[in-house]
Parts: C-alpha cells; sequence; structure tokens
C-alpha cells in the first residue's frame, strides 16, 4: 500500500497540513487560520490551544481531501513558527499564559538591562543570537516573574516551556514527549550551539529553571508516536524542525554557500554554513540550521520581522486591500511608488538594524499619493529589507549569490519577486512547490522513517518554477536604494526617544 507523509506546519498566522508523496508532490492540505491577540502596542500573544486546535483541525480535514486515514501516513514532520514561547502545566496539560510570540516587544526592557550589565558578547558567543526580545528567554522569565507561583513549580518540573514544536509534540503523544530538536532549541537564547546543551550561566542569569526545558533531539529522528484516539493509528513524529530551517531543508540547500529566502509572515534569508559556524559581524545571527545523524550544521541568518505582514496589514487594518494577492494588480497599475516610502517597523527591526525601538512610518507623501502607491511601496519594502540582509549575508560569507532561490506565501507575488530581482541586481527563483517549510519537515521525516532514500535523492526532487531577471538600471535602483535608507533612518529609535 503507498503510503504518505504528512506535515504540520505551524505559522504565524495559520496552521497548515500537507500531505506529500514519495516525488514529493501535493496528495492534500488544509489551513486554517487563528486570532492574533495585541493586547497592548507592540505585544503579539497566540493562544496555544488554538494553535492545537487550528493544528487538528487542518490535519482533519487534508486527511479527508486526499481521502486518506491515519493508517496511510508513514510518519509525520513537525515545523513550526520559531521562538514563541510556551510554558504548560505538565498534569494539566493547560498553558498558564497565552504563547508570546516572536514578534512581541514587551520583554525589551529585560534585553536592556542585558545589554547594560555587558552580556552582549557572551551571548553572542555561547548562542549565536543578539540580545532581543525576538528570542524565547526572556519570554519565559517573563512568564515566570508575572504568573503567580510559576518559577517554583517550574523548579519541581511541574510546569514545562516549549516552543510551538515542543507544545504539538506533547499533545500529539499524548503528554509523554517533552522534546525538540537542535534548529528549535538553537533559537531560545538559552542553548549553546558550541557544546550543544542548555547553558547553565545564561539560564540562571535570566533566572529559568533548567528541569522546565525539553530533551534536544536531532531534527531527522523518531520523537514518539502520536496517541491512538487522534488518528486511528500510532503514526511515528519523525521529523522536526524551525520553520525557516525547515524551508533551507526543503530548498535543498545542502551545501555551504546555498541559501534561500521565505516570504510569509516576515522574512528569512538563511545561508548554509555547513559544519562551520561563521559568526556575523554585519548583525546576522549563527543558528542550528539541523541536526541528522549525529552530526549538526549551521547557518548564517537575517531575519526581517515583518514581510508579508505588512500586506496583511493593508488588508486587515488598513482595509486597503480584500486579499493579499490583489496587492499585485494594485501595484502593476503605477509606474512606481511615486516617491513613497513605508518602512514596516511594526514590532522593531530586525537584521541587520536589529532596533527593538523602531516604529512603522509611511514617507514621501504628497497630495499625488494613492492608495495604489502605498500599495506599491508596502511590496517594495519587502524588497529593500531583503536586500538589506542579502548585501550583510555576502559580506559575512565571501559568497556572492548568483540567484535567489525563493517560497513562502508572499512570493507567489510576481511584481515582488520581478522589483526583487530588480533591486538586487540578482536573479531570483521560485520553485514550483512554495510550501518548502512544510516540503522540508516531511523530508526530514520520511529519511527517518525511510521513506526518502537520501539527500541526493530529495535533490533530484527539486523542480524550478520560474526565473526573475534583473532589469533596471543602475542609476535608477541606487537612487531607489539610497531613498530607502533614508526613510529607515528616520524610523529607528522612535519609541524611546
Ligand atoms: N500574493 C501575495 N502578495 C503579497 N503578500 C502575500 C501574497 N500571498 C500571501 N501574502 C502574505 O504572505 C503571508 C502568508 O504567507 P505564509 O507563508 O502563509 O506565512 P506564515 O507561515 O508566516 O503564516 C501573509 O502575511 C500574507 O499577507
Ligand atoms: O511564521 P513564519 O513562517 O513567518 O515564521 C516565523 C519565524 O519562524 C520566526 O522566527
Amino acid at each position: 500500500m503507498t503510503k504518505y507523509i504528512m506535515s504540520f506546519d505551524q505559522g504565524t498566522t495559520s496552521s497548515r497540513t500537507i500531505i506529500f508523496n514519495e516525488q514529493g508532490k501535493i496528495a492534500g492540505m488544509a489551513q486554517k487560520e487563528f486570532a492574533q491577540i495585541y493586547p497592548k502596542p507592540g505585544w503579539v500573544e497566540h493562544d496555544p490551544m488554538e494553535i492545537l486546535e487550528s493544528q487538528m483541525y487542518s490535519a482533519k480535514e487534508a486527511l479527508k481531501n486526499a481521502s486518506l486515514t491515519g493508517e496511510d501516513i508513514a510518519a509525520i514532520g513537525i515545523t513550526n513558527q520559531r521562538e514563541t514561547a510556551v510554558l504548560w502545566d505538565k498534569h494539566t496539560g493547560r498553558s498558564i499564559y497565552n504563547a508570546i510570540v516572536w514578534q512581541c516587544r514587551r520583554t525589551a526592557y529585560i534585553c536592556d538591562e542585558l545589554k547594560k550589565n555587558g552580556y552582549d558578547e557572551k551571548i553572542r558567543q555561547k548562542t549565536g543570537l543578539l540580545i532581543d526580545a525576538y528570542f524565547s528567554g526572556t519570554k519565559i522569565k517573563w512568564i515566570l516573574d508575572n504568573v503567580e507561583g510559576a518559577r517554583e513549580k517550574a523548579r519541581r518540573g511541574e510546569i514545562l516551556f516549549g516552543t510551538v514544536d515542543s507544545w504539538l509534540l506533547w499533545n500529539l503523544t499524548g503528554g509523554k514527549i517533552h522534546a525538540t530538536d537542535y534548529s528549535n532549541a538553537s533559537r531560545t537564547l538559552v542553548y549553546n550551539i558550541r557544546d550543544l546543551k542548555w547553558d547553565e550561566e545564561i539560564l540562571e542569569i535570566l533566572d529559568i529553571p533548567k528541569e522546565m526545558l525539553p530533551e534536544v533531539k536531532p531534527s531527522s529522528h523518531i520523537f514518539g508516536h502520536t496517541a491512538r484516539e487522534l488518528f486511528d493509528a500510532a503514526i511515528p513524529i519523525a521529523g522536526i524542525a524551525g520553520d525557516q530551517q525547515a524551508a533551507l531543508f526543503g530548498q535543498a540547500c545542502f551545501k555551504p554557500g546555498m541559501a534561500k529566502n521565505t516570504y510569509g509572515t516576515g522574512c528569512f534569508l538563511l545561508m548554509n554554513t555547513g559544519e562551520k559556524l561563521i559568526e556575523s559581524k554585519n548583525g546576522l545571527l549563527s543558528t542550528i540550521s539541523w541536526g541528522i545523524k549525529g552530526k549538526v550544521e549551521y547557518a548564517l541568518e537575517g531575519s526581517i520581522f515583518v514581510g508579508g505582514a505588512v500586506i496583511q496589514w493593508l488588508r486587515d487594518e488598513l482595509k486597503m486591500l480584500q486579499s493579499s494577492g490583489e496587492s499585485e494588480e494594485y501595484a502593476k497599475a503605477v509606474k512606481d511608488s511615486n516617491g513613497v516610502y513605508v518602512v514596516p517597523a511594526f514590532v522593531g527591526l530586525g537584521a541587520p538594524y536589529w532596533d527593538m525601538y523602531a516604529r512603522g512610518a509611511i514617507f514621501g507623501l504628497t497630495r499625488g499619493a494613492k492608495r495604489e502607491h502605498i500599495i506599491r511601496a508596502s511590496l517594495e519594502c519587502i524588497a529593500y529589507q531583503t536586500m538589506d540582509v542579502l548585501k550583510a549575508m555576502e559580506e559575512d560569507s565571501g559568497i556572492s549569490l548568483k540567484e535567489l532561490k525563493v517560497d513562502g506565501g508572499a512570493s507567489s507575488n510576481n511584481f515582488l519577486m520581478q522589483f526583487q530581482a530588480d533591486i538586487l541586481n540578482t536573479a531570483v527563483e521560485r520553485p514550483n512547490i512554495i510550501e518548502t517549510t512544510a516540503l522540508g519537515a516531511a523530508y526530514l521525516a520520511g529519511l527517518t522513517a525511510g521513506y526518502f532514500e537520501d539527500m541526493e535523492k530529495i535533490s533530484n526532487n527539486r523542480l524550478t518554477g520560474r526565473h526573475f531577471t534583473p532589469a533596471m538600471e543602475e542609476a535608477a535602483r541606487q537612487s531607489l536604494i539610497s531613498g530607502w535608507h533614508k526613510a529607515v533612518a528616520r524610523s529607528l529609535s522612535w519609541d524611546n526617544i
């Protein structure tokens, strides 16, 4: 009987399940959006139960769409929005606070304190990360500081922490397995990516009890089996990776120097650096890409906090669009942005600026500025931000990319992809399947389950979809870029001066 791999892609705005066959083709899929909770400016939360329920709903729908049952699934792969922190009670299985989302800025004051105490270099050396509210460490501390009795219970091992993969794994296995993989652990700010251990010293600085942390396992590994009542089958959960690392795997970027950019809620440009841990001098992160067969490999990462989310903002908050896809027509309806620049620093700016206090702004408005210009400028800012991190990456790695591999929801926008190629003056290559995050998790699970033979076979599955070739005059390019940098400079430090 033919079997399939089921991927759970738990993203920032929706939970998706995609079922793949042996050629990496999609046999069925389903998706469910869930609520974004903004209790205060700059704060972002999710309800952990809604994360779980939306994921389970999409899994059942995907099976139905593909006319399959749990018995047809050889293995499950999990991939997830990273850094988002969930704390739950081991006995009741209930979360003790909403999930604090990676975008949330509430712990900026804890980060300032850490910086004031001179921990920057130590933390960078050990974790490959910078001190920023983005990562899980200060979010865990915040919950422990703010939920009465939580720290004592955590010390007794009664409260558990997990990134979203761990939360799903715990629930899928009926509360039996508390684990994560190397790639997710490397985003917590408390994991030593050189020694491959939770870092006792950083844990002490943040007053986080070690007892609450998950076991860290390889990304391609049998973590456990689903509780039989969920899918009428005990399916092995055989792969876990953070969504950006999973996309790197799904794009078959297996060799050092290979890179991809994913355009989802944020944008994340990752370059495989193999077994070498490259320290950035230009505001990028060093992170674990995956651990397979007793070996971990590293990546350089440029994290952009708001990518496709700027389009979602135009749609949901400003009501300028009915759908995200519509942005393409509006952008093409005008010949340029008419001097308008959008800086989408809604939750500060990530790489390479790392300013927790930058805030969003629209510059260059004149009486002639129309809705189309603002929509176009919103798409353009996604490409400018990618240009900034790509430049940093080329400097750090000494590698000049001949072509940028892209994926993620917003990469379906042809205007954006052409503008990206133009502004980079580098070709952009979009694969046939832009769901590479889910595909990467399926590959990781399928390798362990013996479903995919090896990484070479996986590389052969990759089909190129469309190439975008740069076509902008150099003078025009330089002039647009300088306008962008002027706009960014004016949005910095907005919230703390
Ligand atoms: N055609 C499009 N043009 C521009 N943005 C888009 C388009 N389609 C989707 N998006 C944006 O991409 C994001 C969704 O991409 P996805 O990869 O599903 O994200 P995530 O995994 O972060 O939830 C949303 O922010 C949405 O606004
Ligand atoms: O949900 P996504 O796809 O935007 O990914 C979020 C990242 O993992 C945050 O680091």
